[in-house]
């Protein structure tokens, strides 16, 4: 499953996003909420179902009238503080928690009301641009510091004679997460010496940002907008990175209502309807979270892991179905699966992410929508609903 990490300062708001995030929705999802570790849990990205283009609506536990919800996972990665990759706050161990994710929210406190420890301070008072480059900067210096600890070991190789350096930082890279096509990219985009003997602490930086670049993309979540400076949200919005203001705090007040029966909001959505018996506390508390909804379009929570996924990360939706004519598989169940893959995957891919033991067992696929046969090299589309034709 991808795995999206939140990470940022003390009190900028993480666990209120994950708690809001990872609050299952009784209706959209009937099972329990998953709890792999009390910061690991089940979130979903939200794409439109291809129900929509059916008469009846899918089957599925994580469609709520067209609205999928696709699951993704979630980690808490608790405050880092600048100076963690030197072990200061709590530490190295975080930095390391974040090499298990695919892609980074960098939460912020984007109201200027934690200074740069995570210590409340008066709102307005510390500069939130200044929150931003920190996480970057800690996570590069940690990847240098871990590249420095192996130079012994590589220097030691190249005195092997079939010593190739692309291959030793190849199998160092993927030790990150980085993909042989990430390697490939990452070396091609640095100058460096051939002789390992030779690397400098620059050099050793350079690929350490390099690693960190192409493997852990990063959102920022400019977080408590309903609180928030206006221009403090403006300035970080007018910066070169993705940023997308949120409101933890009010998402984890919307699914809290929600679940009450007080309100009728999906997660994502721009607005909100008051359907239940509120008293008059509860509905200005809602009234004020609709306004700030209505000026940021929405509370922003589903929107940053969507971008994480979809736009930095660039997955798509596929649905496979054993049946073309109905959308269904061997049960039945409209709709039953969706799964992420990266942009560029085939139908030959979707069908190893079905069964990853196919094997010489694929034999083609059908696009359910014109009932074709489409080529193995076709390049998948968001929505598409595919039926594999196998032998097994
Ligand atoms: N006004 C407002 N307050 C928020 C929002 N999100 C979180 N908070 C508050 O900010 C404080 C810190 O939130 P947490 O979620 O505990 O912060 P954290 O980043 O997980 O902090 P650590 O666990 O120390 O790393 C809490 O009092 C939250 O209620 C928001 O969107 N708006």
């Amino acid at each position: 499953m991808l795995s999206i990490a939140l990470a940022g300062k003390p009190n900028a708001g993480k666990s209120t996003f994950y708690t809001a995030a990872t609050m299952a929705d009784v209706d959209v999802a009937n099972y329990p909420f998953t709890t792999i570790d009390a910061n690991r849990g089940v979130s979903y990205v939200r794409t439109e179902c291809p129900c929509l283009e059916r008469e009846e609506r899918c089957t599925s536990d994580e469609c709520r009238d067209g609205k999928r919800y696709v699951p993704i996972e979630l980690l808490d990665v608790a405050g880092l503080v600048p100076g963690a990759h030197e072990g200061k706050g709590l530490g190295n161990q975080f930095l390391d928690e974040l090499t298990n994710a695919d892609v980074i929210i960098n939460v912020i406190d984007a109201s200027g009301g934690t200074n740069e420890k995570g210590e409340p301070v008066d709102i307005g008072s510390h500069d939130p641009l200044e929150d931003i480059d920190f996480i970057e900067e800690e996570m590069d210096l940690w990847l240098a510091g871990i590249v420095e600890g192996n130079w012994e070991g590589v220097e030691r190789k190249s005195r092997s004679p079939d010593f190739d350096l692309d291959d030793v930082l190849a199998e160092m890279m993927s030790g990150f997460g980085a993909s042989p096509t990430d390697v490939a990219k990452i070396l091609r985009g640095l100058e460096y010496p051939d002789d390992p003997i030779q690397w400098t602490d620059e050099d050793r930086e350079a690929l350490a940002t390099e690693i960190r670049q192409r493997t852990k993309p990063i959102v920022v979540a400019a977080n408590k907008i309903d609180v928030a400076p206006e221009a403090n949200v403006d300035r970080l919005l007018e910066l070169d990175k993705p940023v997308i203001p949120t409101t933890a705090e009010g998402e984890r007040a919307l699914r809290k209502a929600a679940e009450g029966g007080l309100i009728e909001y999906d997660p994502g959505d721009t607005t909100l309807e008051i359907t239940g018996d509120v008293s008059d506390a509860q509905r200005t508390a809602l009234e004020g979270l609709a306004e700030t909804m209505a000026q940021w379009d929405g509370t922003g929570v589903q929107a940053a892991l969507n971008y994480a996924v979809y736009d930095l990360l660039e997955y798509l939706t596929a649905y496979p179905v054993q049946d073309a004519s109905k959308w269904t598989d061997g049960t039945g169940d409209v709709l039953p699966d969706a799964l992420l893959l990266p942009d560029g995957s085939t139908p030959v891919d979707l069908a190893y992410a079905v069964h990853s033991d196919i094997g010489d067992g694929y034999l083609h696929a059908v696009d359910a929508r014109s009932s074709r046969e489409i080529s193995d090299s076709y390049e998948l589309e968001e929505g598409d609903v595919i039926k594999i034709v196998s032998t097994n």
